[in-house]
């Protein structure tokens, strides 16, 4: 199932012919699980041109983030969230498995995604449900990894202390813990953000772990309450909404939503639909975006959507 980023949108379900459940200790299996989906035949080929196209330019992009940091300074907003549409045209099609296999390769502990044509490996948990036992992973903030272990101790540390990220976290960690705490009866999440170290990228990350009220909303409910997050969309929510509506303009449809699945019982995981590009046919369009706040300056911001673009745009492309 799939919620859209825009909150009116109605929510994607689809029933699995088959699922197969595995414990986070069978990894190796889950590999040999994605190894073990076909391979497209020889007949059809693999794509060996691209053409790359942003949909804006990144003069255009780093104008709009010049103006929602203005915004927030002026006191409009404390954050937006500004993504970037980069389009991908082939010579032959693309081949949603062959990309969810590499992104497997790459990042074995993301929640790997390929469904309703998105394609992803996302390292953000909106929600997971296990009977009363609820949990969150919120990212805000990122730099991207250093060359060696001291650079990239060193990029780590500039991170956990910069002012501008700390407060695109601080936005985020709040509006998690706000929008939960109500339903709990307890609620635990680490005082000060920890690093999580991708293959491209590390990022500010604060991990909340809860018990449910009994008379708890459902796991939709709850999802629902939570998404979307200022990860993707910014605080306050309908003055974020208003802000990306008039700088983007687009339709973001299951970008910055939310893809996982619920069962009968009423568990359920969703990540947050981040690092991922929609593939139809010889075509993908990869998304991309950064949290801005004051002090967001949109040079550093275009840097920064390039080095996540690290994630999905290599999957993509093996010339
Ligand atoms: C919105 C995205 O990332 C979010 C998640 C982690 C860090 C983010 C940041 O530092 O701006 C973004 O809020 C994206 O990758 O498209």
């Amino acid at each position: 199932m799939a919620f859209p980023f825009q909150r009116h949108e109605p929510i994607r379900l689809a029933v699995p012919a088959r699922t197969l459940s595995l414990s986070p200790e069978e990894t190796a299996d889950h590999r040999r699980l994605l190894a073990s989906v076909p391979s497209p035949s020889a007949k059809s080929g693999e794509p060996g041109t691209y053409a790359l196209r942003p949909s804006e330019s990144p003069e255009q992009w780093c104008g709009s983030v010049a103006d929602a940091a203005r915004a927030v300074r002026r006191g409009e907003l404390r954050k937006a969230v500004l993504a970037r549409r980069i389009q991908m045209e082939c010579d032959a099609d693309i081949q949603p498995s062959v990309v969810l296999r590499r992104l497997a390769h790459t990042f074995p502990s993301a929640y790997l995604f390929s469904a309703f044509g998105l394609v992803g490996a996302s390292p953000e948990l909106l929600l997971a449900k296990r009977g009363r036992m609820v949990e969150s992973r919120a990212l805000a903030g990122t730099i991207r990894r250093g060359g060696d272990a001291e650079s990239d101790r060193r990029l780590a540390a500039w991170l956990q202390e910069s002012g501008k990220n700390q407060e695109e976290h601080r936005v985020l960690r709040e509006a998690v813990l706000d929008a939960l705490a109500p339903s709990t009866t307890w609620i635990e999440a680490n005082e000060r953000p920890e690093m999580l170290k991708l293959a491209n990228v590390q990022h500010l990350m604060t991990r909340v772990r809860a018990e449910l009220v009994a008379d708890h909303p459902s796991f939709l409910r709850l999802a629902a309450m939570l998404h979307p997050t200022p990860a993707v969309c910014g605080w306050p929510r309908d003055k974020a909404y208003e802000v990306i509506e008039r700088l983007e303009g687009w339709d973001r449809g299951l970008y910055g939503g939310a893809l996982g699945w619920v069962d009968a019982k009423g568990d359920g995981c969703l990540c947050v639909t981040i690092r991922c590009a929609e593939i139809h046919g010889k075509n993908a369009t990869m998304y991309v975006g950064n949290g801005i706040v004051a002090d967001s300056d949109p040079k550093e911001e275009l840097a920064e959507t390039r080095a996540k673009l690290g994630a999905i745009l290599p999957a993509l492309i093996a010339p």
